[in-house]
């Protein structure tokens, strides 16, 4: 294993106990406060689709969130996994949600796959570059390059709760920078670095 992939096992683990050690009440009131940054953010009202996730574990919910873009009359979608790739598939009331593994679910294949304008991304640890480190699989990251190659506009936003942020993220030449981070406190723009390429 490489230094930095040794670093980023060392950060997993300990940001992954950081987000656990969060009480109920905690990440509920966080999940609300999400929600009402999402309903004054002006940069939803120029966007269409909303990549969103199905929260697993101990990350932050975002679906108080996903119901305050869905009022705003924005479509949503949740990643499937398929070819060891990321589908961004249309998510509906009552549409069917089938296993992914991992303890994920996702949109049966007969949902409408859409090229998302905005992606909130979970994520273990960010830091105030933007940098995020996931679960490890590389699946956020090798989405991200594969929608700004169809759609450069894309932004990106990391979802997560203040407790998450660490000093820095161990950054590899594939790892993007977020273009923000939303936690339970607001949205945060990173400092203007470069992503590593
Ligand atoms: N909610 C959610 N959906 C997602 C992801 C994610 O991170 N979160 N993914 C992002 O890639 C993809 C699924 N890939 C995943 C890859 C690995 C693990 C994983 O390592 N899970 C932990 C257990 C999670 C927990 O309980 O905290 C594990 O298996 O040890 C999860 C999802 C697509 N859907
Ligand atoms: N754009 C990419 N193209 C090809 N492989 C990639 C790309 N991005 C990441 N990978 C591979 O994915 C693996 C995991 O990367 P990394 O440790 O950065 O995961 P992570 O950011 O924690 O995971 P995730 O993105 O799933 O949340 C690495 O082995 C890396 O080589």
């Amino acid at each position: 294993m490489s230094d930095i992939a040794a670093a980023k096992a060392d950060l997993r683990r300990m940001a992954r106990a950081r987000r656990e050690a969060l009480t109920p009440g905690a990440r509920i009131e966080a999940a609300f406060a999400l929600a009402e940054h999402v309903a004054r953010d002006t940069l939803f009202e120029t966007v269409d689709v909303v990549g969103a996730y199905l929260p697993i574990g101990s990350e932050i919910d975002p679906r108080p969130a996903m119901m305050a873009l869905a009022d705003r009359r924005l479509r949503l979608a949740a990643p499937a996994i398929v070819n060891g790739d990321l589908e961004f598939r249309e998510l509906l009331r009552d549409g069917e949600l089938v296993a992914q593994g991992h303890g994920t679910v996702a949109p049966g294949a007969a949902a409408r796959v859409l090229a998302p304008d905005v992606l909130l991304v979970p994520l273990l640890a960010f830091d105030r570059r933007g940098a995020r480190i996931g679960y490890g699989r590389g699946f956020y990251d090798r989405a991200i390059a594969r929608l700004l190659a169809v759609k450069p506009g894309l932004v990106t936003i990391g979802l997560a709760f203040d407790a998450q942020e660490v000093a820095e993220v161990p950054v590899e030449p594939h790892d993007r920078f977020l273009d923000r981070i939303l936690t339970e406190s607001g949205v945060r723009v990173p400092s203007a670095t470069a992503s590593p390429r």
